[in-house]
């Protein structure tokens, strides 16, 4: 099995601008690529040893995955700061996978996300919006959002696995059920992805598992029983359940997600003014629990990165 590090620092990793939330849902959401770049070097000034990146159209905040488009932020970022840095694979759920691994394929990032399957891509928080909804059969379709898919087949996997690892670059490996992490065991059997795995949870997105802490049990309880000692478990949670699923996470010895791409929120109906805010709010919990942050080249060690 693969030694883990020996210290038992917390890597943190912040996700600054995602594809989902749109820029009428908060100011604070970077938009342009010295925006993305402000928010990427300010999270890693706050304790984030990983960003995870997404690029947009800076007129309209569309989400944008030509390569051309990251080349600006990604410059910035790395001329100024040795954060590792993570590339999205998921693009937007509209987009096909060739062009969703344009990015990666191009700049060889030593970390790039894989979504472990195809899944219903449910835009908002589960239950909490509909208190007092009355079905109405004339009009069955809620939101826009209920068509919305976001198509990764086993080929597709196959296929960025195999591109990037011939780069050099790991994975982020993004589990929205316990059914991925089957899968990524299936993939690991099949020799097409190798230890360390870098598990990221998320919890909280319709079409996924959801937030309850015994939803976040079982996942860890079935990663360990999967991958024994060969992984690192990391944590996101949708919306208002970023800070409290972290915490659970971090109690269990896990790792942490935080950032706007996943919640827009510092607290109960209060937007986070930043990145970086989200970021310090995690790495108190941290602290708080006598614990301390990994840095970026502690992060590299463990997850065993090119560098
Ligand atoms: C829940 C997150 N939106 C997962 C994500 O970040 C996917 C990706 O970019 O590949
Ligand atoms: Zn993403």
């Amino acid at each position: 099995s693969t030694a883990k590090a020996k210290h038992n620092k917390v890597m943190i990793t912040c996700a600054v601008t995602g594809a989902i939330h749109t820029p009428t849902m908060s100011p604070h959401l970077p938009i342009t690529a010295d925006q993305i770049a402000d928010a990427a070097l300010e999270a890693h000034a706050a304790g984030a040893a990983l960003v995870h990146l997404h690029a947009r159209d800076p007129v309209n905040g569309r989400p944008d995955q030509r390569p051309e488009a990251f080349t600006p932020f990604l410059k910035r970022v790395k001329d100024n700061s040795n954060v590792v840095i993570n590339i999205t694979t998921g693009g937007a759920p509209t987009m096909s996978v060739e062009e969703r691994l344009k990015p990666c394929a191009y700049f060889k990032p030593e970390v790039a996300s894989l979504n472990m399957g195809s899944m219903n891509f449910g835009l908002f928080p589960m239950l909490a919006r509909y208190p007092k909804f009355q079905f109405d059969w004339e009009k069955p379709y809620l939101e826009e959002s209920d068509d919305r898919i976001f198509k990764n087949t086993f080929r597709d996997i196959a296929n960025i696995l195999i591109t990037c690892a011939a780069n050099g670059t790991r994975f982020e490996i993004e589990c929205y059920d316990i059914g991925h992490l089957y899968t990524l065991r299936h993939f690991a059997d099949r020799g097409l992805v190798k230890p360390p795995f870098f598990i990221q949870s998320v919890f909280g997105i319709l079409g996924g598992i959801g937030p309850h802490p015994e939803d976040v049990a079982h996942m860890k309880r079935t990663a360990d029983r999967l991958f024994g000692n060969d992984y690192y478990w990391s944590v996101l949670g949708a919306g208002r359940n970023q800070l409290p699923i972290a915490a659970q996470s971090v109690a269990l010895g896990g790792h942490v997600r935080v950032g706007l791409e996943d919640s827009l929120w510092i607290g109960p109906g209060k937007l986070a003014e930043s990145n970086a805010m989200q970021v310090r709010a995690v790495r108190q919990v941290i602290e708080g629990l006598g614990l301390s942050v990994a840095s970026s080249d502690e992060a590299r060690e463990m997850l065993q990165l090119k560098g």
